[in-house]
């Protein structure tokens, strides 16, 4: 782990925010084109995570023809696109936005096409705006053998990083989403 993913002197553990979701409670896409989790994407990932107690989530993706790199096999970007969005999704625990700053990821075992990566991911620690983040990905179940790993930092941002810098046209679209939940989680996050 590089030193950027170390915490600091001074970082505290991860406070779950009281109004997140009970344990088992599944988190529900949190935009409907993300490549990550969102539905309206044919070849995304479909990635579905749950809360689980403290500030940790689980979550599950089947690798299909889509996602190959090596014939047969899953592209090393997928899976860390599976890590990061797997990640991604704690900042709801913690009712903050936040965005991916550094991804270190270790790649252990390949991973077929066919296969169900169960993923699990916990916050280590926070300081300030930065959040300390560490996940796995196991194949043959949640407690089967590690097949990739990584440890990332995400920064927390306001709701301005992604109008400012989102393409009006979706950024309008996503504000205007009937899917409350979809909304709670991309523009009313509580401090
Ligand atoms: C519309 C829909 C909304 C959807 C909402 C849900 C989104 C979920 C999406 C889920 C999808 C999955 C998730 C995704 O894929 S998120 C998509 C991928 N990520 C991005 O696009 C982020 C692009 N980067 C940026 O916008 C800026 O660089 C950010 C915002 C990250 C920081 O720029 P900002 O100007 O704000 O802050 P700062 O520069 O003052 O830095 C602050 C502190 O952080 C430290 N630092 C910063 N970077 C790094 C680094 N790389 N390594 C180590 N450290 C780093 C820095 O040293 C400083 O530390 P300190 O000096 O205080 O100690």
């Amino acid at each position: 782990m590089t030193t950027a993913l170390t915490p600091p002197a001074g970082a505290r553990p991860p406070v779950r925010h009281p109004d997140a979701p009970a344990p088992g409670e599944p988190l529900g896409s949190h935009y409907e084109h993300c490549f990550g989790c969102g539905g309206g994407q044919p070849h995304g990932l479909h990635l579905e995570a749950r809360a689980e107690e403290g500030v940790a989530v689980t979550a599950e993706f089947t690798v299909t023809a889509d996602h190959q790199g090596a014939p047969g096999l899953a592209h090393g970007g997928v899976l860390a696109t599976a890590l990061d969005e797997t990640l991604g999704s704690l900042g709801w625990l913690l009712r903050v936005i936040a965005v991916t700053g550094r991804l270190e990821t270790d790649f252990v075992r390949p991973v077929p096409v066919g296969t169900a990566l169960h993923l699990s991911a916990e916050v280590t620690a926070v300081h300030g705006r930065k959040i300390y983040a560490t996940a796995t990905g196991r194949t043959g179940g949640p407690d089967g053998p590690v097949a990739v790993r990584a440890d990332a930092l995400f920064i927390e941002v306001k709701v301005d990083h992604f109008i400012d810098n989102g393409r009006p046209k979706e950024i309008q679209a996503a504000m205007a989403d009937p899917d409350t939940q979809r909304r709670a989680r991309a523009f009313e996050v509580n401090p």
